[in-house]
């Protein structure tokens, strides 16, 4: 039976698990052989060798850990098949070591993969290559691994260090950040401004927080790649291939060229555009100016960074039951809809615990997940550039972080705690609920049975003991018209 018919009936009984986004893209270069000489996810002792120095514990330089997390009930067996977000079964890992990694507490798996099928979708899927798809080079191969767009001094560094290497470029986006298709169609649009014979190959590395580290483990790609040399900023140890840095570049404002610092005349202006200023340029709608980015790029800046008013955003309201949620996220709502030019959606508490998350009740796991849901709503609206209110308790701060980062990944998020003191909540007492929870008719009710983490990374605060609905809307309409979201009234 081929894979593409279904899993093999010998492993049909083996426990799948769906690994982490980075895990998956290790997952995905190990089964391709980019990161020879490793065949599988490390274990203890490489793992902790690989922090300390580099090196797995045979002395092979290795710059990160390769690892896989999984629950505890999974440790338990001695194959699992791992497969994609979908459930497509991906490959078999044979475990060789289960062990808890000693600072997260994380349990961990340890051994060879063996490949079922390759993860064959995902846009420009057409363009990745195994590197034994690739064809073998002549001559010296500079590789640009990168997730940053390339600009007129990049371009011009690139030309500068191919022809002094003699060396051909082989372009290789970094998938994994937040727009990994911009990337691509802006690396595939400057291809004219480099050497004729330039090759581009996305690959999935997410960056692991350490620049140095992260500049070994491109290098190991490229050179798995057939790469002989990789653009980098500055030099680093243990590398495969040799770094080549580039000359410092600038744009020389009175003969209107970007040319090497040394070559610029002392009485000439240079002109420079900081990425705080395109930032600026980009978050106001204005143009990026030509001498900095080819229009091909600026236009692909501009999609995965939006003019702020056109830009996705959520709306996170938090704070107890009585609070006022939900009366000023109606109200914002309905002005925003007034103002028009902006599509809103509401996620009222309430409508939620009706719609998405009938029949979850108000313990810890099901209000995370009740918030989870909530925030995956409110990030693909704001991925489609609209505005989503949400107006739920949400008690506990690391479920609110976790929908911020899944919002920030595609948009903007504003957090507004609705701070009215208790007290003032149970006055109230809208729905009698308090009472309720007072007499012990509900449990885990929050502020009375139940915990509420204050938030301390909101963007604003409002009583609504001390203020009208109006006032309230007021105070959240003033902050995103500051922030630029939306015009001044
Ligand atoms: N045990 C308990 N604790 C808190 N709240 C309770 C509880 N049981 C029912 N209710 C009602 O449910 C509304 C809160 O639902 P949420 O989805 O916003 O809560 S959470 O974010 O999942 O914690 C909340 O509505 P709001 O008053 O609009 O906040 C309550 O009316
Ligand atoms: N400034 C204010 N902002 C919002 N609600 C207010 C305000 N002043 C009084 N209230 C009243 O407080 C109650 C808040 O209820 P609600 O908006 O449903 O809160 P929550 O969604 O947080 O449970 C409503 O009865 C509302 O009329």
């Amino acid at each position: 039976m081929t894979a593409e018919a279904g899993l093999p009936d010998t492993l049909r009984d083996l426990p799948a698990w769906t690994p982490e986004p980075v895990e998956l893209a290790d997952l995905e270069l190990i089964l391709a052989g980019v990161y020879r000489p490793l065949k599988g996810f490390l274990g203890s002792f490489d793992t902790a060798m690989v922090i300390a120095g580099g090196r797995l514990a045979d002395g092979t330089p290795w710059p990160v850990p390769v690892t896989l997390s999984v629950p505890k009930e999974l440790t338990e067996h001695d194959r699992l098949v791992l497969q994609d977000p979908e459930g497509v079964p991906l490959a078999v890992l044979t475990v060789e070591e289960r062990w808890q990694d000693p600072t997260s507490g994380d349990q961990r798996l340890a051994g060879p993969l063996e490949a079922l099928r390759a993860p064959a979708h995902g846009p420009f899927h057409a363009m990745r290559r195994r590197p034994d798809e690739m064809e073998p080079a002549a001559g010296p191969v500079l590789a640009v691994a990168t997730r940053d767009f390339l600009h007129r001094r990049q371009l011009g560094q690139i030309r500068q260090v191919a022809e002094r290497l003699g060396a051909r470029v082989l372009l290789m986006p970094l998938l994994g950040g937040g727009h990994d298709e911009s990337l691509v169609r802006a690396l595939l649009a400057v291809r004219r401004e480099l050497p004729d014979d330039v090759r581009v190959v996305p690959v999935p590395l997410p960056d692991r927080g350490d620049d140095d580290r992260d500049i070994v483990l491109r290098a190991h790609v490229a050179a798995a790649y057939g790469a002989t040399h990789l653009l980098a900023e500055r030099e680093v140890e243990d590398v495969p291939i040799p770094i080549a840095v580039p000359e410092p570049w600038a744009y020389d404002a009175d003969v209107e060229v970007w040319r090497p610092v040394a070559r610029i005349e002392p009485d000439h202006v240079q002109a420079e555009l900081s990425p705080e200023r395109l930032g600026e340029l980009l978050d106001a709608g204005e143009p990026v100016p030509d001498w900095f980015t080819p229009p091909a790029v600026a236009a692909e800046l501009a999609v995965a960074r939006p003019p702020k008013r056109s830009r996705g955003i959520t709306v996170f309201f938090t704070g107890l039951s009585g609070s006022g949620k939900s009366t000023v996220a109606r109200g914002l709502a309905d002005a925003l809809i007034e103002r028009g030019g902006r599509t809103v959606t509401l996620l009222d508490g309430d409508v939620v615990r009706r719609m998405l998350s009938a029949g979850l009740t108000f313990s810890r796991p099901d209000r995370d997940l009740n918030i989870r849901r909530i925030g995956f709503v409110a990030a693909e609206i704001t991925r489609h550039g609209g505005v989503a209110i949400c107006a739920p308790i949400a008690p506990y701060a690391a479920t609110r972080a976790e929908v911020r980062r899944m919002v920030e990944a595609h948009g903007d998020f504003v957090l507004v705690h609705v701070a009215t003191p208790l007290e003032e909540c149970e006055r109230r007492d809208r729905k009698g609920l308090y009472a309720k929870a007072r007499a012990g008719l509900i449990p885990e009710f929050t502020g009375v049975s139940d915990p509420y983490e204050e938030p301390d990374d909101a963007d604003l605060t409002i009583d609504t003991s001390a203020l009208t609905p109006d006032e309230a809307v007021g105070r959240v309409l003033t902050l995103l018209a500051e922030g630029d979201w939306i015009r001044p009234a």
